[in-house]
């Protein structure tokens, strides 16, 4: 990938790790110093052609790595360089991998909730000329390195079949522990603990001295043992959320529910939260919560009834998210269900047994996976 500067001269190692700042390397003796601003102008640039390139190669909407959205995240973007072939004498691009460290809600082997923060691949892309020439290799052992972190350890935003493919040829991660988001982790995940390098990209987050003392446990760092089931977001913050699009679900899901008081504006939609993005034609946006909210007020299916009626009252666990105030809370777009948007008052006072509700450790899981396929969103 060539630039109508020198990119050569620009980036003087063979893989450059930029930040979230874009700072220009600094550059080799005796070359000559362009102003600081037009060099970052250059990173930023080749960081834009990066990210459209990569969104290209997967058939994306939009890119999801460009330079604003690096400078806005803490990602991590190594950069590799072809130090061959020298195009009018300024060097060209190779391609890129972008991580970085994300809180996710995963389930184990038995399906149980995990909160970790491990590092995710966000974005990875070799120019289409250089494919399958070890290039992605190099530039994944040297992540792996600086990172020191074990591949089973990673977790991926929705990889491609070249992904999977690649992770299974080079480093032998082949069976994936199932989940409702669509990180993909491979199994082993949760079987090692690895302590971050002091200089990683986890470790520049925080002080030294937390990252050596308080983070034993990261990249699968299991956080605080059992929180709420209220509190669990089952889909965890992707990068590619900005670029979903849903699949639409089969009645009653697909009926837009209505908002007792339309909001003045839309929700904002946060750049770096949610779901990773449909391969498919675009469709009508319908958040994922909002089905589920929609879902909520339908009446339930006989199974369900039946299920109710053996349990009058249903288990803790289950009634946990049924309001039983005269509000109901929206869950916000992340589907965190944390911070209340806006609140609407109920439709109809619903019957005990009218209500049906997901919730319930297993339950929640089981309903959530469903309801994933159904919109054949991962990618196995
Ligand atoms: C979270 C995410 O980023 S998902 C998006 C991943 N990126 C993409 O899909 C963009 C297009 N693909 C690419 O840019 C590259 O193919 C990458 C980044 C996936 C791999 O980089 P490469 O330099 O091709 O990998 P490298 O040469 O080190 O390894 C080759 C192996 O990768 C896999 N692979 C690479 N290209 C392909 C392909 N077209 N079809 C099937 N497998 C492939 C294979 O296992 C291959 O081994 P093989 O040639 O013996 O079959």
């Amino acid at each position: 990938m060539e630039f109508p500067f020198d990119v050569d001269a620009l980036l003087p190692e063979r893989i450059t790790v930029l930040d979230q700042h874009l700072r220009p390397p600094a550059r080799r003796p005796g070359t000559t110093t362009p102003a600081r601003v037009d060099l970052q102008q250059q990173i930023m640039t080749i960081v834009d052609e990066l990210g459209k390139a990569s969104a290209k190669a997967q058939h994306l909407p939009a890119p999801i790595t460009s330079a604003s959205r690096m400078q806005s995240n803490r990602h991590v973007m190594y950069v590799l360089k072809d130090t061959s072939a020298r195009p009018a004498g300024k060097g060209a691009i190779v391609g890129f991998l972008k991580v970085g460290y994300k809180k996710l809600f995963v389930l184990d082997d038995r399906e149980a909730h995990n909160e970790v923060e491990p590092l995710c691949i966000l974005d990875f892309y070799i120019h289409e000329s250089l494919q399958r020439h070890g290039h992605g290799r190099e530039l994944f052992q040297y992540m792996l390195q600086k990172e020191r972190v074990e591949p089973h350890q990673l977790a991926i935003d929705r990889p491609s079949q070249k992904l999977l493919k690649f992770l299974n040829k080079h480093y032998n991660l082949e069976t994936t522990v199932p989940q409702v988001n669509n990180f993909v982790i491979f199994e082993g995940f949760f079987a090692h603990q690895h302590r971050p390098p002091a200089t990683s990209l986890r470790a520049s987050r925080h002080s030294r001295a937390a990252a050596v003392d308080l983070m034993p446990a990261a990249p699968a760092r299991k956080l605080p043992p059992k929180r709420a089931e209220g509190d669990i977001k089952p889909y965890s913050s992707s990068d590619r959320e900005f670029l979903k699009v849903a699949v639409e679900p089969p009645w009653p899901l697909n009926r837009a529910p209505r908002r007792a008081t339309p909001p003045a504006h839309p929700p904002p939609r946060s750049s770096s939260l949610g779901n990773s993005p449909e391969r498919g034609p675009l469709r009508p946006f319908v958040p994922e919560q909002e089905l589920l909210r929609s879902l909520r007020l339908c009446p339930p299916h006989p199974t369900a009834r039946l299920l109710l009626a053996t349990d009058p009252g249903g288990s803790p666990a289950q009634r946990r998210r049924t309001r039983s105030t005269s509000e109901e809370q929206v869950l916000s777009q992340d589907g965190s269900g944390e911070e209340a948007m806006h609140t609407v008052p109920p439709q109809a006072p619903a019957p005990p047994a009218q209500s049906w509700t997901v919730g319930g450790d297993m339950f929640n899981a089981r309903f959530i996976r469903n309801l994933q396929e159904r919109r054949s969103t991962r990618p196995w």
